[in-house]
């Protein structure tokens, strides 16, 4: 699955013109079936680590090797490939849900790229829909009219119709009502504990990282620490080794 080794990321502050060093020699493993939180105080780089694994931006110095491929170095047309049918994107807002589209359109609209028949594109948009706990007299609605907790479901939803070999969600929980809140974190709940979707998932919800079989800490661009759910089996049942932390350590935590 994803293989970092020491992934650097630096931006031009527009501030003053220096040098802001995002991610700082991150060197990180997930396996298939891992499912990894990541926290840490704003501007740890939480962000800027979800955008290289999702092959949205490319490290200033690093490799970033999804299954097999190093997304630092592969091309543009390679990569666009690997975005569209590989990794799913969850930002968290609902704001990226394609403007003026219906909740079946959105989802649907994903899986273009994979030059999928329309007829097939909308059974498997209204089966990530029904997964992901969308009820049917919604998926006609344009998303702008649902609230913001159905429309963090119907992006949940974009991510996963493709069945990504992982899915990548920045704050998922955020901002929404204890109500909505419950329900993605139920998702998530069920996609580690029953699909073992290899997922990497930045939050600072107490409820969804519970869930988490791996926790990892970020702390200016650097993984400080790296812990495993106490219960949480390894990612893969074979004996391959379930995780191999660079940085930090693997140690087990208290539920
Ligand atoms: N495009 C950019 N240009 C310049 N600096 C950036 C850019 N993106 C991120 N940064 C800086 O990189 C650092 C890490 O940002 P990042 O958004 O990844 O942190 P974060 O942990 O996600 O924070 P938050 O929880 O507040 O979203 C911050 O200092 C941020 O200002």
């Amino acid at each position: 699955m994803y293989h970092l080794d020491g992934v650097t990321k630096c931006y031009r502050s527009a501030r003053d013109g220096g040098v802001v060093r995002a991610l700082d020699g991150v060197g990180l493993f997930v396996e298939d079936g891992d499912g990894l939180v990541v926290r840490g105080p704003a501007g740890a780089g939480k962000s800027t680590l979800l955008r290289i694994l999702g092959g949205l931006e490319r490290p200033t110095r690093g490799s970033v090797v999804l299954n097999g491929t190093d997304l630092a170095t592969v091309t543009e047309c390679r990569l666009a490939r690997i975005r569209a049918e590989s990794v799913g994107i969850a930002l968290g807002t609902g704001g990226d849900l394609p403007p003026g589209l219906t909740v079946r359109q959105s989802v649907a609209g994903a899986l273009v790229p994979l030059g999928l028949r329309p007829a097939d594109c909308r059974e498997l948009a209204d089966r990530a829909l029904a997964e992901v706990g969308v009820p049917d007299e919604q998926l006609t609605w344009p998303t702008h009219e649902l609230d913001a907790g159905s429309q963090r479901l119907v992006a949940l939803a974009r991510a996963l119709v493709k069945r990504p070999s992982v899915l990548l969600a920045d704050q998922p929980t955020a901002g929404l009502p204890a109500g909505a809140r419950a329900c993605v974190v139920a998702v998530f709940a069920r996609l580690w504990s029953e699909r073992r979707l290899s997922c990497v998932v930045a939050t600072e919800d107490d409820a969804l990282a519970r869930h988490a079989p791996r926790l990892a800490t970020l702390s200016r661009g650097r993984v400080t620490a790296l812990t495993r759910r106490r219960g949480a089996g390894p990612a893969v049942p074979s004996g391959r080794p379930a995780t191999r932390p660079v940085q930090g350590r693997d140690d087990r935590r208290d539920e």
